[in-house]
């Protein structure tokens, strides 16, 4: 991708015997907000850290607004925004006085904005850091890193310790960003709050990247297919598409599945013990616990070391697999080949 404003080409880190990053690689486009989706200890922070030189990867290569994340730490910092998961601010400072120091290290614009955007987050002006809540120091944290208005901004959890209107504001405030041509990355388990404002998404499980494509049409593409049996004992195979994950209450089997066959009711025919199917359209939450939860049931090829890394390193296992579909087979993909990930 040519137009990238961050690009991890197969990123590796290890800690101790933790694979926090496994071979991933990622493009985030200009111009867009840009969520990073992992459940605890997925490497969403490994890699924000790799990105702003704060961690070396042990093999691989990031990049940033066209700097290298290994040597050109510095010029990544001071041209991004950056908020991370535990913000280091100079506790003995008030709100007002923290932002002149910072001041120092952007244009004249910075003060003012700064100013703006305390009054905007309700913060409270005479009060010392160290004094704060935790949402008030957060809400310091973001103005500080937005006030020079970035062409990136990283933020690592925004809105942990944020009111429910503050967050609506805040993630509001990331779409007009975002409409204006800055690019926002933002990791956050708040799958709901994300599916309102991010135009991409990525989804990071045990350091290996599953999905990244924009958010529309990874929504357009994933459905839930849920088919009612005959009899309780009845099993049909699953629907020709790529599927993430199977589950069975009593006469009911469902499915995620995405890039399902146009065709696939035909494969439900009367003699399929299916007395009838349906697809709905999957929330981003439920493609996120399809491709995440390790307890979710994955059709017999699909089982979890099959969960496949796509690009992401030696264990990929692209292909088709064969699944007999009402007594006869048909190629279904597995998620290891699954168009999720490019
Ligand atoms: N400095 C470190 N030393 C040892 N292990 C680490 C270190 N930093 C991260 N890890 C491990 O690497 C893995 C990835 O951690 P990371 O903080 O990147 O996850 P995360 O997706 O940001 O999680 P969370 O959402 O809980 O913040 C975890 O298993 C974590 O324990």
């Amino acid at each position: 991708m040519s137009d990238s404003i961050i690009s991890l080409r197969n990123v590796c880190k290890r800690y101790g015997r933790t694979q926090a990053l496994d071979h991933l690689s990622l493009e985030v486009p200009e111009g867009v907000v840009f969520a990073l989706l992992g459940e605890n200890g997925a490497g969403k922070t490994t890699m924000i850290r790799i990105l702003t030189g704060f961690v070396q990867p042990d093999s691989g290569s990031a990049t940033v607004l066209g700097h290298s994340a290994s040597d050109g730490a510095m010029q990544i910092r001071q041209s991004i925004g950056y908020v991370s998961d535990a913000p280091a601010l100079y506790d003995w400072m008030k709100a007002e006085e923290i932002g002149w120091f910072t001041s120092a290290f952007y244009d004249d614009a910075f003060p003012l904005r700064y100013l703006e955007l305390l009054a905007a987050f309700d913060v409270p002006t005479g009060v010392r850091l160290k004094n704060m809540s935790k949402g008030q120091r957060a809400k310091v944290a973001l103005a500080l890193a937005t006030a020079h208005d970035p062409k990136l901004l990283i933020l690592d959890e925004p809105t942990s310790g944020l009111d429910p209107m503050v967050r609506r504001q805040f993630l509001e405030s990331m779409v007009d960003r975002a409409a204006l041509g800055r690019t926002v990355l933002l990791s956050s388990h708040q799958i709901s709050e994300v599916e309102r404002v991010a135009d991409w998404v990525a989804i990071v499980h045990k350091g290996m990247l599953k999905v990244c494509e924009p958010l529309e049409t990874l929504r357009a593409r994933t459905l839930i297919v849920t088919a009612t049996l005959d009899h309780a004992s009845t099993t049909v195979a699953v629907p020709a598409g790529n599927v993430l994950c199977e589950s069975r209450n009593g006469r009911q089997m469902r499915w995620v599945v995405s890039d399902l066959s146009d065709d696939w009711r035909a494969f439900y025919g009367p003699d399929s013990g299916v007395t009838d199917a349906v697809a709905v359209p999957a929330t981003l939450e439920e493609i996120f616990v399809a491709v995440c939860d390790d307890r979710a049931v994955r059709p017999a090829a699909l089982n979890s070391d099959a969960i496949g890394p796509g690009m992401n390193g030696p264990n990929d296992r692209r292909g088709t697999s064969e699944h007999a579909v009402a007594g006869q087979t048909v190629p279904a993909r597995s998620i290891t080949d699954h168009s999720l990930h490019r």
